[in-house]
C-alpha cells in the first residue's frame, strides 16, 4: 500500500508502508544559538534589488491586476517584467524584505487568488548569514499548520466526507469519460452495459444538477443576495426558467459583487460584502451540486482511522532554532531558497504521538541546557546535532535514533555524547520509561535523512522493536518500512483480506448517500497474487486464508526481505519472486498450473498495490490476459494519478489492450492520515467478459 507524503507543496508519493514523515528536511541555515538581531534585519533590508519569479499565474492575470494586488498589501517600489500574456512574471523588489513578503503572500494565494501560483526568490541568500525571518506573531505556526495539516480546522467527519467525494468524482470521470473518449478516438465498441450506464448517469446527473441549482437560486432570492456571477454566466437559460414569475425572462440578472466560482472559492479582487460571503457559503453547503456523474460502482463511506491524533508511529525531526532564537527540535519551516529556515514547535502537529513529544522534549532540554555542542548549520556545514528520529509503536515498544556530525569532536567528546544519550534515554526516572532501542548515527556528509549504511550503531537496548498487524507480529529495524498508522493500517488490511476472500467487510457501512448495499463479489479464490508485494506484508498477512500466495515485486531486496519474513514465521505456502509483473507473471501462473495448484477453472485473486502513479500498461495487459485472474483488488495511494491504471483494466478488449475487461464492483477510501488530504483508495475489479477457453495469443502482439 502506498501513500503520498504529508501535504507538502511539492508532492512525490511515497509508499504508505513507508515513512510519511511529518518532517520536511529542508536545510536549516541558522547558526544556532544566534537569534536574528535587529542588525540582521536592517542588513537584510539594505540589500538592493531582489528578484522574485512568479510562476503559474492564472490566465488573464495581467500586470494591472498584479500591481493592484501588490498595492492592496502595501507592497511598493516593485517593478514587473515579463510578457503579460504568460503565466510567468519577474518582480524586481527594492529589498529582500519586500521580496519575502511577495513570496509569502503568493504562497497563501493572496496575490493572485490562485493557490497554484508559486514564487521563488532568484537572489541566493548569502552564505552563513542568519536567515531567520522576523516573522509576525504566530506566522510560523500558521505555516506549519498549512504544510503538515491542511485540514486541521475541519471536523473529522467533514474530512472523511471530503475524501469520499474525491474518490467518487475520480471514479466517475475515470470510467465515463474514459469510455467515451475511447469510443470517439478508437471507434471501438463500448459494451451495452457501459453505454446504458453512461446514458442513465448523464440524465440523472442533469436532473439532480438542475434541482440543486434551482434550490440555490431560490435561497439567493429569499435572502436578497445577488446571484453569483458563475450562475448568471454559465446557466443564463436555467436562471431565466427559475426566475419565472420573479423576473421577466429578458431582464438582465444582477451583477454580483462577489466573484464566486463554481467550486465555491470566492475571489476577492473587488470588495465584497462579508455578510454575503458567509451567506453564499451557507447556501452552497445546504444545496451542494451533485458529482458530475455517478461513480460506476458503490463507493462506501470513508473508513475512519481509529485514532485521529498522535497516530504517527515514526517521525523525523531536525535540530534547529525557533523564531525566538531558542534551540529546539521540530519541523523545518518553509524552504531554504526563501530564507525561511527555522524549526517550529511540534506541539502544533496533532499527528505526532505523545510519546514522541516526550522524547523530543527530553532531547531538546538536553541540547538546550546541558550539551556544550551547537546544532548543525547546513549553510556553514558546521555544528553537531542534526536529526532526531522516533519510532513509537502501538505495541508500546519504541526506538530513538540520534544523528550527529562527529567532525571536530575529539574521542572524549564523542564518548561523552554517547554516555549522555544512554543516561538520557535508557535510565528510568519518574514519569519516563526507558526506550526499547537506542541508536546513534555519526554522519559528516551533507544529508537530510538517516542514510542506509553501516554507520548506525546500537547504543543501548534491543536491536529490533515489534509491532502486531492483525494477528501477525513484525520486527522493526531502524530502516524498516512499516505503516505509520498501525491501527488505521489494521483496518485497511482487514478490508483487503475480506475482499480478497470474497466476503463483505464488517467495517464498511452498507448504506449512505445513495449507496444501496454491498457489492461484494462473493467469490472465493484459492490463490492470492500479491502483485507489487514490496516486503510482502499483504501476502504474509493473508497466507493462512489461501492455499497458495505468490508475491511479485521488481525490487529484489524487498523480495528477499519478504521471503525471509515468511520463512521466519514458518509460512510455507507463500513465495515472493523478484521481477516486473509484465515479464514474470505468465511464467509463475504456468508454474502453478504445472504444479496442479491451479486448473483452468480455478479462480485467482490479485491484490495490486502499485506505487502512487500506478502500474504500466504492459503489466495491466498481462493481468488481463491471464484468464484465471478473475478479480483484482487495486490499492491506490494517489488515485488522481493511478486511476488511469484502473481505467486500463476496464477498457474494452482491443488489439492494444488484450484480454477481457474488468469492471469496478466496489470501492472505499480508507483514511490512514487524518488531518491531511492523503487517503488510500481500494477498488475491487471483477472480470466482466466470458472466460476465454484458451489464451488469445494473437492479441498479445
Ligand atoms: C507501494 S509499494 C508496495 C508495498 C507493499 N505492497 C507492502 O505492503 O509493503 C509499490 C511496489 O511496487 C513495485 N513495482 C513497481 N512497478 C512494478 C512492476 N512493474 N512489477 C513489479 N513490481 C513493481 C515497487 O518495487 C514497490 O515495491
Amino acid at each position: 500500500m502506498s501513500v503520498p507524503p504529508s501535504n507538502l507543496p511539492i508532492t512525490e508519493p511515497v509508499p504508505v508502508s513507508q515513512e510519511v514523515s511529518p518532517v520536511v528536511t529542508t536545510p536549516v541555515s541558522s547558526d544556532i544559538p544566534n537569534a536574528p538581531t535587529p542588525e540582521d534585519d536592517a542588513d537584510q533590508g539594505s540589500d538592493t534589488h531582489t528578484k522574485v519569479l512568479l510562476q503559474n499565474l492564472p490566465k488573464n492575470f495581467n500586470n494591472v491586476k498584479l500591481m493592484e494586488a501588490l498595492k492592496k498589501h502595501r507592497i511598493r517600489g516593485v517593478k514587473v517584467t515579463g510578457s503579460e500574456s504568460g503565466s510567468i512574471r519577474t518582480l524586481v523588489c527594492p529589498d529582500k524584505n519586500t521580496a519575502y513578503k511577495v513570496v509569502r503572500l503568493t504562497h497563501r494565494g493572496r496575490i493572485s487568488n490562485a493557490k497554484q501560483a508559486k514564487a521563488l526568490i532568484l537572489a541566493k541568500p548569502s552564505q552563513g548569514k542568519q536567515q531567520v525571518k522576523n516573522d509576525e506573531e504566530g506566522e510560523v505556526e500558521e505555516r506549519i499548520v498549512d504544510q503538515k495539516m491542511p485540514l486541521p480546522v475541519k471536523p473529522y467527519e467533514e474530512q472523511l466526507k471530503d475524501k469520499h467525494r474525491v474518490l467518487s468524482k475520480l471514479m466517475s470521470e475515470m470510467t465515463i469519460f474514459g469510455l467515451k473518449r475511447e469510443a470517439e478516438l478508437n471507434k471501438c465498441n463500448i459494451p451495452d452495459w457501459a453505454m446504458d450506464n453512461i446514458q442513465q448517469m448523464e440524465s440523472n446527473f442533469e436532473i439532480l444538477r438542475k434541482e440543486a441549482l434551482r434550490q440555490r437560486y431560490q435561497a439567493y432570492q429569499e435572502q436578497n443576495i445577488p446571484i453569483p456571477r458563475y450562475m448568471s454566466q454559465k446557466y443564463p437559460e436555467l436562471l431565466s426558467e427559475f426566475a419565472g414569475s420573479h423576473l421577466p425572462a429578458n431582464q438582465a440578472l444582477p451583477e454580483s459583487a462577489t466573484m464566486e466560482t463554481e467550486s465555491g472559492a470566492i475571489t476577492a479582487e473587488i470588495p465584497y460584502d462579508p455578510v454575503w460571503k458567509e451567506k453564499c457559503q451557507a447556501i452552497r453547503a445546504q444545496y451542494p451540486l451533485p458529482p458530475r456523474i455517478n461513480p460506476p460502482c458503490p463507493v462506501f463511506p470513508t473508513v475512519a482511522s481509529p485514532v485521529h491524533t498522535g497516530f504517527h508511529n515514526k517521525s523525523e525531526f531536525t535540530f534547529g532554532v525557533t523564531r525566538f532564537g531558542d534551540i529546539s527540535i521540530g519541523f523545518n519551516v518553509g524552504s531554504f531558497g526563501n530564507g525561511l529556515t527555522q524549526v517550529s514547535d511540534i506541539a502544533h502537529c496533532v499527528r505526532v504521538s505523545p510519546r514522541a513529544v516526550q522524547l523530543v522534549q527530553k532531547m531538546r532540554n538536553y541540547v538546550r541546557n546541558v550539551s556544550p555542542h551547537p546544532v548543525y548549520n547546513r549553510c556553514k556545514k558546521s555544528g553537531v546535532w542534526r536529526l532526531f528520529v522516533t519510532r513509537t509503536q502501538a505495541s508500546g515498544e519504541d526506538m530513538v535514533i540520534v544523528q550527529y556530525n562527529p567532525t571536530n569532536l575529539s574521542d572524549e567528546e564523542q564518548q561523552a555524547i554517547r554516555d549522555d544519550l544512554k543516561r538520557l534515554f535508557s535510565t528510568p526516572v519518574e514519569g519516563f520509561a526507558p526506550v526499547t532501542s537506542l541508536y546513534i548515527q555519526e554522519t559528516p556528509d551533507r544529508t537530510d535523512e538517516i542514510p542506509q549504511n553501516n554507520s548506525l550503531v546500537l547504543l543501548d537496548g534491543a536491536p529490533l522493536i515489534h509491532e502486531t498487524l492483525l494477528d501477525t507480529q513484525f520486527q522493526i529495524s531502524p530502516h524498516s518500512i512499516f505503516p505509520v498508522n498501525t491501527l488505521g493500517a489494521e483496518r485497511f488490511y482487514s478490508i483487503v483480506r475480506d475482499w480478497a476472500m470474497g466476503k463483505p467487510s464488517p467495517l464498511l457501512t452498507p448504506t449512505t448517500e445513495g449507496i444501496a448495499d454491498s457489492a461484494s463479489s462473493n467469490e472465493s479464490s484459492d490463490v492470492l497474487l500479491d502483485l507489487c508485494c514490496g516486503r510482502g506484508t499483504i501476502g504474509i498477512l493473508m497466507a493462512k486464508y489461501f492455499r497458495q500466495v505468490v508475491g511479485i515485486d521488481v525490487d529484489p531486496q524487498a523480495v528477499e526481505e519478504a521471503n525471509s519474513i515468511a520463512t521466519a514465521k514458518g509460512i510455507t505456502n507463500a513465495k515472493f519472486i523478484a521481477g516486473p509483473i509484465e515479464k514474470i507473471l505468465n511464467t509463475q501462473l504456468q508454474q502453478l498450473k504445472a504444479d496442479g495448484v491451479i486448473t483452468d477453472s480455478s479462480s485467482v485473486v490479485a491484490v495490486l498495490d502499485p506505487p502512487g502513479k500506478g502500474v504500466n500498461t504492459k503489466a495491466v495487459c498481462t493481468i488481463r490476459w491471464n484468464r484465471n485472474i478473475n478479480r483484482v483488488i487495486f490499492v491506490a495511494s494517489d488515485f488522481a494519478r493511478s486511476h488511469k491504471s484502473v481505467g486500463m483494466f476496464c477498457k474494452p478488449r482491443s488489439m492494444s489492450v488484450p484480454g477481457f475487461p474488468f469492471r469496478c464492483v466496489q470501492a472505499v477510501p480508507v483514511d490512514l492520515f487524518p488531518h491531511t488530504k492523503n487517503c488510500v483508495f481500494l477498488v475491487e475489479l471483477v472480470r466482466s467478459g466470458p472466460k476465454a477457453k484458451t489464451p488469445d495469443t494473437s492479441m498479445l502482439q
